[in-house]
């Protein structure tokens, strides 16, 4: 296994460790994730009890794959505990996601969730976001105007595609992966974007992560938050 792997190993298997019996739990995407789902389906055989809700078909598939049991949000619109992986993350604990499509439905679990928690391996931690280019999902009418729109905030809007096709997320939109090189002011940009037409959801997740988990050659330890900025 490659080391970048091992490491997200450890930080998903060390993110189930936060869940306890009788949680509803919102279950994150991405290959980060499967450790952490993994995990929880041997805690599920161990006699833990808890429910899980998915934030992607594949996440689905994971769940019912190594026994966790789910839940909706028509029985649980409250979730006590939503884990997921992150692209980048920076000292006060802003996230850029969304590099597996899921950006809409991480966002909607991670809101409803009294505690959100990141796990991921250390090359997702910068300095400045924006490295990586930032998903929008924008709906798909009309998406070559909505990509001029976002251009002008600038960047150079790329419309994912998945072979020869356009990528199609789980909700039936389209995405632009938006290169902005280095976002100075997350918070203003995020607001600039949510205010096009034609938009549903920024991959920028602010003033949501509460504990980041990091998995590197020591192990998975939790980062330290930058003091004095939430
Ligand atoms: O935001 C996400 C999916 O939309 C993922 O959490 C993010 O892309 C990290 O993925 P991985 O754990 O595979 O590195």
């Amino acid at each position: 296994m490659k080391a970048e792997d091992r490491y997200k190993q450890m930080a998903g298997e060390k993110a189930a460790s936060f869940v306890q019996e009788g949680m509803i739990v919102g279950l994150g995407s991405g290959s980060t994730m499967y450790w952490m789902v993994r995990k929880l389906g041997e805690m599920v055989q161990k006699g833990l009890t808890i429910a899980g809700i998915p934030t992607s078909l594949q996440t689905e598939k994971w769940a019912k794959e190594f026994g966790v049991p789910l839940t909706s949000f028509a029985q649980n619109p409250d979730i006590d505990l939503a884990i997921d992986g992150a692209d980048e993350i920076d000292p006060e604990f802003r996230l850029i996601k969304g590099g597996g499509g899921s950006l809409v439905r991480e966002k909607v679990v991670a809101a409803a969730a009294k505690q959100f928690i990141i796990a991921a391996d250390e090359s997702k931690v910068v300095s400045v976001l924006g490295h990586f280019p930032l998903p929008v999902e924008i709906v798909p009418f009309g998406f070559e105007a909505t990509a001029l729109q976002l251009g002008k905030l600038g960047c150079d809007p790329q419309v994912r595609t998945k072979g020869n096709e356009k990528f199609v997320t789980d909700n039936g939109n389209f995405i632009l992966d938006c290169s902005f090189s280095r976002i100075e002011d997350p918070v203003s940009l995020h607001h600039k974007i949510k205010m096009l037409t034609g938009v549903v959801e920024t991959g920028l997740f602010l003033n949501m992560a509460d504990v980041v988990i990091i998995g590197d050659q020591r192990g998975a330890q939790r980062m330290n938050m930058r003091r004095g900025q939430r």
